[in-house]
């Protein structure tokens, strides 16, 4: 029953709804008394001879009549229980969904891909099992149970009532020990369903590694395990499930043993009549539905309260990234100046980053290098202010990027990650993703510039060409223009490009970063690269090692230098020399 508490709020917002069903519903349930009670008089009226013909035709319309009003009436709370039941799934989805859109890094990567689709998927659809099933279960079994006892205690005897009612608490204890027991068999259930599907969505994810591998059988077991697990927790559900029903069965055979054995006594003695004991056996069928949907009630009230509780969760779960009271609104844009002393992700020991400084002049271009690991990316990261924890200050445009709304510093910058990503749309919804107005025009522009305009003209449907999902069908390189292609079409003051042409060939390298040259004019960009050829035209480099900045300075001051930069560029220059001679 807590999970109606839980549920409060929601139930308040659409109290209308739910007291026109409720209402309709009790009404449904006391008119269902009316036929049997019928029968019993026509039965009795036979016995005494009293029956008329126009008697009968007045019970026949009575009964036929409630028969339409219990029609109207089911129809009315249906739409509205139902109803208000798919506002509150609505409700549940729009919040998880956007809680989805507002969370930081740490939140996606402490909750698997899989484990967030259960909560959206079999989580909510649990919850709203409560407030549509649940609530008419409720007040169902309720009304229909409370009125069928109350008409077998008027119309009947209220001694024979207690007797055939006897059994009736072993099943409130019955389905209190079952309920708290059904409760955590099925919050493991749906615990071992997150990890069924985070399984799936990683090996599908995955698939083309996996083959590669030769991993297909092992991938296989390691799924049948966690089946093999999942359908264990999900049978320990079935099997508290379904100690109800028996136990109803027997608590109605019980009542209706009571009965006939009381009841006929009662004739006997003259107490009821005959019309009445058929009456009141009626009564006592009816009094089945009621039970079962008890027992089915604990069910759905305790899988929804599981289901509640897990999503809740979820929905507690605080991003770190937080904008400032009165954030600035208007676009970043300007200097951009990155002063960290000290950064580490969450509870790690040693620092990713220390003492990493450096200034970008508006329209200039700063080239991070650096060996895999060293924290390129992170800085990339802080930027883009995916973590707001650390010792320094990065300011853009004289101001502390924290001061910023996030739409108002994000929007300023066009970011192309290493792990590019997709969508399953056109090619020319995917380059204008981020400015969904932008003309065809835009688009072939931002395409042309970053080489790839040739490669769409020549598929079948050109611009119209379908991405798979993350872009299966095109090669490393093609993703690679196409995600920078989405970046320059916003025309951001940052464009930051992390290892983003690792996959072009130099030639194309070459012709992309010279129109970049060409367009960026007084905007910023910021290159981290592995190649030096991808971050040589820059007016300023930093080689990272180990979270500092171990040389610094341009192209010709670097391989002045002699150190890690110049060795790498030699390196790099020969081995496209050997390539070049093998061609
Ligand atoms: N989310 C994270 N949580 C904890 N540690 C992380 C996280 N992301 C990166 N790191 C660690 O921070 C260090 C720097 O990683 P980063 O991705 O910045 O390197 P990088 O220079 O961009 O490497 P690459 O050239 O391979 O992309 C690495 O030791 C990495 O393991």
């Amino acid at each position: 029953m807590q999970i109606f508490r839980k549920l409060g709020w929601f139930f308040k917002e659409e109290r209308k709804s739910y007291i026109i069903g409720v209402t309709s519903l009790v009404i449904v349930s006391m008119l269902q008394i009316v036929s049997p009670r019928i029968i019993g008089i026509v039965i009795d009226e036979i016995a005494d001879k009293t029956l008329t013909a126009k008697r009968l035709i007045m019970w026949v319309s009575i009964v036929v009549g409630v028969a339409i009003l219990q029609y109207i009436l089911r129809y009315v709370w249906r739409t509205n229980i139902w109803g208000s039941a798919a506002k509150l799934e609505k409700s549940l989805r729009k919040q998880l969904f956007h809680h989805f859109t507002v969370m930081d890094n740490v939140f996606f990567q402490k909750y698997r891909t899989g484990d967030l689709m259960a909560h959206a998927t079999n989580d909510l659809s649990a919850i709203q099992n409560v407030a549509g099933a649940g609530i008419l279960t409720f007040a169902d079994s309720l009304v229909n149970g409370g009125v069928t006892i109350i008409a077998m205690i008027l119309f009947v005897d209220w001694r024979l009532t207690l007797i055939a009612l006897l059994p009736l608490p072993l099943l409130a204890f019955t389905s209190r020990k079952l309920g708290s027991e059904l409760h955590g068999a099925f919050r493991k259930s749906q615990e071992a369903f997150s990890t069924i599907n985070d399984k799936t969505q990683e090996s599908i994810t995955g698939i083309k590694v996996i083959k590669t591998f030769g991993q297909e059988r092992e991938d296989m077991e390691d799924f049948q395990e966690k089946v093999n697990d999942a359908i264990v927790k999900v049978n320990r559900v079935n099997v508290l499930d379904a100690l109800f029903d028996p136990i109803i069965t027997l608590i109605i055979g019980l009542s209706y043993i009571l009965t006939i054995i009381v009841g006929g006594t009662f004739i006997m003695k003259n107490v009821i009549t005959i019309g009445q004991l058929i009456t009141f056996i009626d009564y006592i069928s009816m009094l089945i539905w009621p039970m079962f949907a008890i027992g089915r009630l604990f069910n759905v009230l305790e899988r929804g309260s599981a289901s509640y509780d897990r999503v809740q969760e979820l929905l507690h779960e605080k991003s770190h990234i937080v904008e400032r009271e009165g954030a600035i609104q208007e676009v970043a844009k300007g200097q951009l100046n990155f002063d960290m002393s000290s950064f580490r992700y969450h509870d790690d020991e040693v620092e990713t980053l220390k003492n990493v400084q450096f200034k970008i002049e508006e329209g200039s271009t700063l080239g991070i290098v650096g060996k895999t690991g060293s924290g390129k990316t992170t800085i990339m990261k802080l930027l883009l202010r995916e973590y707001d924890e650390y010792e320094g200050m990065i300011t853009f445009g004289g101001h502390d990027i924290r001061d910023y709304s996030l739409d108002a510093l994000l929007n300023s910058i066009g970011y192309v990650p290493q792990d590019h990503f997709l969508f399953s749309m056109t090619i020319r919804d995917n380059i204008r993703f981020a400015n969904p107005e932008g003309s065809q025009g835009e688009v072939e522009r931002a395409a042309e510039l970053t080489a790839i305009h040739d490669d769409i003209v020549d598929m079948p449907k050109g611009y119209d060409t379908m991405v798979g999902e993350r872009g299966v069908s095109l090669s490393g390189g093609q993703k690679q223009r196409l995600s920078i292609a989405r970046a320059l079409m916003i025309n951001p003051e940052l464009l930051i490009l992390d290892d983003a042409l690792s996959a072009v060939d130099a030639k194309t390298e070459e012709r992309i970063l010279s129109n970049l040259k060409t367009i960026r004019g007084d905007k910023t960009t910021i290159i981290a690269a592995h190649r030096i050829s991808s971050v040589m035209h820059a007016q300023e480099i930093i080689v990272v090692e180990d979270g500092q900045i171990v040389e610094r300075g341009n192209h010709d001051e670097l391989i002045a230098l002699n150190g890690w930069y110049a060795k790498m560029y030699d390196q790099q220059q020969l081995e496209a020399k050997i390539e070049g001679g093998s061609d």
